[in-house]
């Protein structure tokens, strides 16, 4: 059985003047001991598919569809039960570091209290885990009495790392672990991430805009435009260049962006998901697009064994005609 298993996700949200389709039928399955990246450009609903699973979202929000956590459906528990799945066995790492560590609790604290809280250790073992944990995402144990503004981007993010595996949840949602670090930590960030849930085997749900990192960590990965997965694939699968034929143009148009494969603009802009295009929600943007991109909306295909394209013309073999 899958650990999570998402199935024709839709999220919307409810305001006065519009309704912002953030999430709109995705389907998504998290294996155990798997890494999935989710990416995508900005606006496209990566962190709300993350919230939704945590079930974090504000009250004008509709919710369909199924997110089944070990066979349960998480969108039907209640409060109840969803907090005590929280930080236990989903943890999740917010997209701001500074704007998620109390900031007049000292880091260790901080962390000590996961061990106290869910799993119900003692004031000393709790001090005890949370000191072993330091050294594991390498911050000195000695800097545990210290506040979150005497850390650098960097080490607060160790922090929040921490923070999240202190449970050794079954699943982390890492929500742009590595933004606003500098190349160097970014990468250190990243393996120790890796390192870490490998070890304890713990899946991982990467959201990203950085393919590189994707790339690098991700067993498969999730393509996100306007709303809608439109690839999921093995990472080879989705980042290999040379079978243009069998990646989504987006997906491609992605990939050509990377300063290494020349840095390329994705042309047009992105879609407003208050008022999203007919057809394939990428036609206005597609240099590939043909007549009926405009008017047919792509269903997911398996093109190969594992990966699924939204595209009416990908991997058909009348594709060249
Ligand atoms: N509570 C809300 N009410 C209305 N719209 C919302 C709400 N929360 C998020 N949105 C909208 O949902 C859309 C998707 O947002 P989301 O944060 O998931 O994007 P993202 O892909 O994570 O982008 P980024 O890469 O910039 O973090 C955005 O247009 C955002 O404005
Ligand atoms: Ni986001």
């Amino acid at each position: 059985m899958a650990l999570i298993e998402i199935k024709n996700l839709n999220v919307h949200f409810y305001s006065r003047n519009d309704i912002v389709k953030a999430n709109n039928g995705v389907d998504l399955s998290i294996g155990e001991n798997e890494i999935v990246g989710l990416i995508g450009e900005t606006g496209c609903g990566k962190t709300i598919l993350g919230r939704a699973i945590m079930r974090l979202l504000s009250p004008n929000v509709s919710l369909e569809g199924s997110i089944l956590y070990l066979g349960r459906n998480i969108l039907d528990l209640t409060q109840q039960e969803i907090q005590a799945i929280r930080g236990r066995e989903i943890g999740m790492i917010l997209q701001n570091p500074a704007a998620s560590l109390n900031p007049v609790l000292p880091v260790g604290e901080q962390v000590a209290e996961v061990f106290r809280c869910h799993l119900g250790n003692s004031v000393a073992e709790a001090e005890q885990k949370a000191k072993g944990l330091f050294e594991q995402v390498g911050i000195d144990p000695a800097r545990m009495k210290e506040y979150p503004h005497q850390f650098s981007g960097g080490m607060k993010q160790r922090v929040m790392i921490a923070i999240g595996l202190a449970a050794t949840p079954k699943l982390l949602i890492a929500d742009e672990p590595t933004k606003g670090l500098d190349k160097e930590r970014k990468w250190q960030i990243i393996t120790l991430m890796s390192d870490l849930i490998r070890k304890r085997s713990v899946s991982m749900l990467l959201i990203t805009h950085d393919l590189e990192i994707a790339e690098a960590i991700c067993d498969r990965i999730a393509v996100m435009y306007a709303g809608e997965i439109i690839e999921i694939g093995r990472t080879a699968d989705i980042m290999q260049r040379t079978l243009h034929s069998t990646t989504h143009p987006y997906a491609n148009a992605l990939i050509h962006a990377l300063p290494k494969y020349g840095m390329m603009p994705i042309p047009g802009e992105i879609p407003s998901l208050s008022s999203l295009p007919s057809g394939c929600r990428f036609h206005p943007r597609c240099a590939e697009r043909r007549e009926d991109c405009s008017q047919v909306h792509p269903e997911m295909r398996e093109i190969q064994d594992n990966h699924l394209v939204r595209c009416l013309y990908r991997g058909v073999s009348n594709e060249h005609p």
